[in-house]
């Protein structure tokens, strides 16, 4: 179930905008660097490729189950890395704490994940052998899965796995359908361009063999009388749309907790240490250098254990051009935190930029284009209705055009 830790009416209210649809409003004024809000999935997992590369985060929760020196020599095929300041690595015995499902042996980060996960939907899915036809399903719809959706992935099939489970296993399935329908939906025509961004037409026949798959799943394991509809041929491209347009990517590392930790030693609690503070940080940050450029040359941009989530309270916000906030993870687990990056006034609409940092700064053309592509709308944010008398060129063309002028 998706808890709000801190909706508070006062703070902020989701209203409805004829354009944008759903939209959150600032009730008051936020600082910039001023928590908004937080929220917990109401369902997440790993990517499966992350999986099969050892990637190891909580299966419940995501935090992650290695030591910042298990991370690096993962990240950089590197066995002898032996980091500095290992007092800054909250995971250093990391080992020791990890929590094992008896039956299968799935890795937790704690008993209350471990707990949780069982609670809500592990029970269904545990591979524990002792329904071994069922098991070999599960691993087939995740293989399946795989062939379809080669690295990078946007989202995870265990997201429908979990969320059939949930389904099985509540007591209210009712509430949990309703919760799931809340998500944006998006009309027909819309979700079919999403589900074929997701998974290309050339895959045509294997996404028919894991839809297939995930019916047989209902049918023997689930008996979900509700989710037959979300199996059918339509129902299936509707449900996949909904996750690719609601979903929210998480990432979590041991390396970007103890790089923090590092950085804070920058900030001397007593003056008397400012001189050794520096050193130290000094030193760390030419081996924290040292360590990215390796980590790049071998496993390229994939630091994070990365996944996906469904989160209630953040889909609810709309895309901007010039965002008010952003998201992160302050917990280096699943639950998502919503952060002012500038001053907010009362009665602002709270903002988050979907791009990604390089494509921040293009034209309006090529913004637009970039979400038209990725996420089927019409961006109509102040900024890019400020620049709408720009010419439509992308920011590659402009830059042409620029030099041919010179
Ligand atoms: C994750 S949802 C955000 C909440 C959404 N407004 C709702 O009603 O659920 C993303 C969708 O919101 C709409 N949207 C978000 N930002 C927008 C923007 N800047 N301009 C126009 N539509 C936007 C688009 O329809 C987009 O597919």
């Amino acid at each position: 179930m998706s808890t709000v830790i801190s909706t508070n009416e006062t703070d902020f209210v989701i209203a409805n905008d004829q354009v944008k649809g759903r939209q959150i409003i600032a009730k008051r004024i936020y600082q910039s660097g001023e928590l908004i809000f937080h929220e917990q999935p109401l369902v997440s997992a790993q990517f499966e490729w992350n999986k099969l590369y050892k990637y190891s985060a909580c299966e419940c929760c995501l935090y992650p189950l290695e030591s910042c020196e298990q991370n690096v020599r993962r990240l950089c095929q590197d066995s002898a890395i032996v980091i500095l300041h290992p007092e800054c690595d909250p995971n250093r015995n990391m080992d020791q704490r990890i929590v094992r499902c008896p039956k299968c042996n799935e890795m937790f980060c704690s008993t209350t994940c471990y707990q949780q996960a069982m609670n809500n939907y592990h029970f269904t899915l545990c591979q524990s052998n002792e329904n071994q036809e069922k098991d070999q399903l599960i691993r087939h719809i995740i293989d399946l899965w795989r062939s379809v959706h080669p690295p990078p992935e946007t989202t995870s099939i265990s997201l429908v796995l979990k969320i059939m489970a949930m389904l099985k296993q509540t007591d209210n399935r009712l509430i949990l359908l309703q919760e799931l329908q809340k998500f944006s939906q998006g009309v027909q025509s819309e979700n079919q361009q999403f589900y074929h961004k997701l998974l290309r037409k050339e895959f045509e026949t294997q996404v028919e063999q894991l839809r297939y798959a995930l019916e047989q799943f209902n049918e023997k394991y689930i008996q979900l009388a509700e989710f037959k509809w979300f199996l059918t041929s339509n129902g299936f491209r509707q449900l996949l749309a909904l996750l690719g347009r609601n979903q929210q990517g998480v990432g979590t590392s041991s390396l970007a907790l103890w790089v923090k930790n590092c950085e804070a030693l920058s900030e001397p609690q007593q003056a008397i240490a400012a001189a050794a503070a520096a050193t130290a940080t000094s030193e760390a940050s030419q081996f924290i250098d040292a360590l990215y450029t390796k980590i790049d040359d071998i496993s390229g941009e994939f630091i994070d254990c990365e996944g996906s989530g469904l989160f209630k309270l953040q889909s609810c916000l709309n895309h901007s051009c010039d965002a008010n906030a952003e998201i992160q993870y302050l917990h280096n687990n699943s639950t998502l935190s919503v952060v002012a990056t500038r001053l907010i006034s009362n009665n602002e609409e709270i903002t988050i930029n979907y791009l990604s940092e390089c494509d921040r700064n293009r034209s309006r053309h090529s913004r637009q284009k970039l979400l038209q592509e990725n996420y089927l709308f019409l961006c109509q944010c102040n900024r890019c209705t400020s620049e709408s008398a720009e010419p439509d060129e992308t920011s590659e063309e402009e830059s042409e055009n620029d030099m041919e002028e010179d």
